[in-house]
């Protein structure tokens, strides 16, 4: 089967934060695709780097933080395009996008963003009608009473009620679901080809998020849009999502079609997680919160990262990074980054199990001395 260009594509996305501390190395080196019309998960616990990451995809990031080297092509676009230079370090190349470019073209017109909290994205001292109508005038060539038949087009098909009068009232008078259904319309306004979501529906009641990621899967298929949704939710996830990637500590550990991730898991931090959370399959007695606390891209741990609060940690997983991980073969592809699976010929058999502190089910019980890496080395033999 081939597959078509992609939307997008993120190869080797590296982002870091240059802080009095030292460097925070927030996302470092993620690569991904989304394809036309597919909803592609972002998924993670706090810290893990999805913000930076889809920050960095919209060249958002703000100082002390820098995009230090990737590629990210979007419709054939550079969007972001480092190369190396003549004395060895990473630069941006000729070919990347202008800011003013990006501004002009690309964010909130090609690609929308929809952020968590809806009162930060919305202006308290103009309707909801006078913020919608002011975006599509700016993004298209319509006349100013048909950009007010659009704007209540647009209320009216991401599901608010009476859109002719709601159009002339303040955000605050909107509820959270509803204000969350404005910046949908928002995004929608300008018919963009992808929208990025960063956990939109986190601060909503399951009913009301149920009824948005409803909202987001009708309007996929009557649009075709692409989504990137940012969650640390599975069961949004298994909502909505084609395809997921699974982020732990600025790396995608995990990257699977949606049904593959649920029933063909890999790694064990996806399986940690998909022990959080409540499934049909399992009864309730059987969750298992994730414990243990995700240490910081600041000192992260030697090897695969998640080995200090892997159950199935041996020392190969502590000695040798595993690197951009295998695919397996599968379409569409799977990938893992995790020394169990039997692709890796790095002698994870033979290795000895690590010590790690995994009470019952899934404790990690890491400390902070655990967090700091290791001096034993890496897989360069540093
Ligand atoms: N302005 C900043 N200065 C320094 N470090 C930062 C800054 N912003 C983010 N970071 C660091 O980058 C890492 C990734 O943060 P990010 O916000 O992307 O996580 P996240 O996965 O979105 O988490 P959450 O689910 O809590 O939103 C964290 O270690 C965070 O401390
Ligand atoms: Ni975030």
């Amino acid at each position: 089967m081939t597959r078509n260009t992609p939307l997008l594509s993120v190869e080797n996305l590296q982002t870091q934060f240059f802080t009095e501390d030292g460097v925070v190395r927030a996302v470092d080196g993620i690569s991904f695709t989304v394809e036309e019309g597919e909803i592609v998960g972002l998924v993670g616990e706090s810290g893990a780097g999805k913000s930076v990451a889809i920050s960095s995809l919209l060249r958002l990031v703000d100082n002390p933080g820098q995009i230090v080297g990737g590629h990210v092509e979007f419709k054939g676009e550079n969007l972001i395009d480092f190369e190396e230079g003549p004395d060895g370090n990473l630069r941006q190349s000729d070919e990347m996008m202008s800011n003013d470019e990006m501004r002009k073209r690309i964010r909130g017109n090609e690609i929308a963003i929809i952020f968590q909290d809806p009162m930060e994205s919305l202006n308290p001292v103009y309707t909801v009608g006078e913020q919608l109508s002011e975006f599509i005038r700016l993004n298209r060539d319509l006349s100013k009473k048909e950009t007010k038949a659009e704007a209540i087009d647009i209320l009216r098909e991401v599901g608010i009620p009476d859109p002719e009068g709601r159009y002339n009232e303040y955000p605050h008078q909107f509820s959270g679901g509803m204000r969350q259904r404005v910046l949908i319309a928002m995004a929608l306004a300008c018919q963009p080809s992808l929208i990025v979501a960063d956990e939109p529906t986190t601060a909503l009641d399951v009913t009301v998020e149920g009824q948005i990621l409803d909202l987001v899967n009708d309007l996929q298929e009557k649009y075709n849009t692409s989504f990137i949704w940012v969650t640390h939710d599975l069961s949004v996830v298994a909502e909505i999502c084609d395809r997921v990637n699974v982020m732990y500590l600025g790396k995608i550990v995990e990257s699977a079609d949606v049904d593959d991730l649920f029933y063909d898991t890999q790694h064990p931090y996806t399986g940690a997680l998909l022990d959080s959370i409540p499934r049909p399959d399992r009864t309730v007695e059987e969750l298992n919160p994730i414990k243990g606390v995700m240490p910081e891209a600041i000192h992260p741990p030697s090897g695969c990262r998640f080995h200090p609060r892997c159950p199935d940690a041996r020392e190969v997983c502590r000695d040798v990074d595993p690197g951009d991980g295998i695919v397996r073969e599968k379409e569409p592809p799977h990938r893992v980054v995790c020394f169990k699976h039997e692709k890796y010929d790095v002698g994870y058999e033979e290795s000895q199990p690590l010590d790690v502190k995994v009470g019952s089910g899934f404790d990690a019980g890491l400390d902070r001395d655990r967090a700091e890496p290791e001096s034993r080395g890496d897989a360069n033999g540093n």
